[in-house]
């Protein structure tokens, strides 16, 4: 396995790099360390598989170079780069049995019969491929093919990195559990350097050591689950990480507050002098760390709108002044009909300028 530093990649699949707002990459600058779990996460058309292909040697990047272990791999072909790659459709052969697919990757490589006999072994009694081993891949459906694709990914032990491009997409939602806690398991036995990319937040956040979130061609941030959650540097990773997002509360600053439409809050000196006065910013609060507040003298009033059962919680919908607010509340608490208090806890309220994260109320 190795360490892969990307470095001032840029990406433009017709070749044109003068218009910055049209490239697949804009300019990515990350390293993805020796033997952690990545996520690759973004909506739809982020740039997230030109970043697997181009890693893998799918695709040759416009600008920028690729290092596996301070080697620059940008001009080797897919084949030299030692990359595993798993994609959201299954890639086999039909006609050959299960065993003899898992087997491939191996018996390219010549290696000696015992081995390959004792990791296809291996791989198939992780992913529970063992009574399938004899039969044709032709007669399998869907869900065991795309086993049989990750198992081929997951065979050799030699590869720099294993690949993974949407690859439950085809799996029942009951079997992609079992599986991705099977994948999880895999990497922290095999000590795999593993970039998994997906849409999903909940695979992501559950799969990953770290996750890298993307948007239009570059990366918002990359960090652990829990800083992506608390601590999102930049507005999109608070809305596009959480169910519903992190609220935003646009406010201004005026002397020692914050003012927004229904309320105000303290501005601590520590911040303040990173920002001027009638500055537009932005207050981020999670649902979850939305207080009711029963201090008998609340300075911020919220509406409810309605509210949303989510099992052993719900999620209100209020209004503070102009602005729309979720609220998380726990089953056992009843919320008021009539305007009630809220509070922010100053540890969990974030103040965002221009987008992006300068600190905390508690700074
Ligand atoms: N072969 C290609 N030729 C031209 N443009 C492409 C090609 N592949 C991707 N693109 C464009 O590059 C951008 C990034 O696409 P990419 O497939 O990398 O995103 P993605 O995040 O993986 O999306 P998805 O989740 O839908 O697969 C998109 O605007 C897409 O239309």
């Amino acid at each position: 396995m190795a360490q892969i530093v990307i470095d001032s990649l840029r990406h433009s699949y017709d070749g044109n790099l003068s218009d910055p707002g049209a490239l697949a990459l804009k300019q990515v600058d990350l390293t993805w360390e020796d033997g952690r779990a990545y996520a690759l996460l973004g909506p739809s058309g982020c740039g997230k598989s030109s970043m697997l292909n181009i890693i893998s040697g799918l695709v040759r990047q416009s600008t920028g170079r690729i290092l596996f272990d301070g080697t620059d791999v940008s001009d080797l072909p897919t084949e030299k780069r030692n990359i595993a790659q798993v994609f959201q459709f299954p890639v086999l052969y039909d006609t050959m049995t299960v065993e003899q697919n898992l087997a491939f990757p191996l018996k390219n490589r010549r290696l000696p019969t015992d081995e390959i006999r004792r990791r296809v072994a291996d791989v198939a009694e992780m992913l529970d491929l063992g009574p399938l081993l004899k039969k044709r891949a032709s007669g399998l459906g869907a869900a065991e093919k795309q086993k049989i694709s990750l198992g081929r990914g997951l065979v050799r032990s030699d590869v720099a990195a294993v690949l993974f491009d949407e690859p439950l997409t085809v799996i029942d939602p009951h079997v992609k559990f079992e599986l991705r806690r099977k994948l999880k398991l895999l990497h922290e036995e095999l000590g795999l350097t593993l970039i998994y990319v997906t849409h999903d937040q909940s695979e992501a956040l559950t799969l990953a050591d770290e996750v890298v979130v993307m948007a239009e061609g570059e990366v918002m941030q990359a960090g652990t689950p829990e800083q992506l959650y608390e601590r999102p540097s930049h507005t999109f990773v608070g809305n596009f990480i959480g169910s519903p997002g992190m609220n935003f509360i646009p406010c201004r600053a005026e002397g020692e507050r914050l003012v927004f439409s229904g309320g105000s809050l303290p501005l601590p000196p520590a911040l303040s002098r990173s920002i001027s006065s009638g500055q537009s910013l932005k207050i981020g609060i999670r649902p979850q760390h939305l207080r009711l507040d029963t201090s008998g003298t609340p300075q911020i009033a919220a509406h409810l709108i309605e509210l949303q059962p989510r099992g052993d919680s719900y999620v209100a919908d209020l209004r503070i002044g102009e602005t729309a607010l979720a609220m998380r509340v726990p089953d056992d608490v009843a919320l008021p009909a009539a305007p009630f208090g809220v509070s922010f806890p100053p540890k969990h309220t974030l103040l965002y300028a221009d987008d992006s994260l300068i600190g905390d109320l508690d700074a």
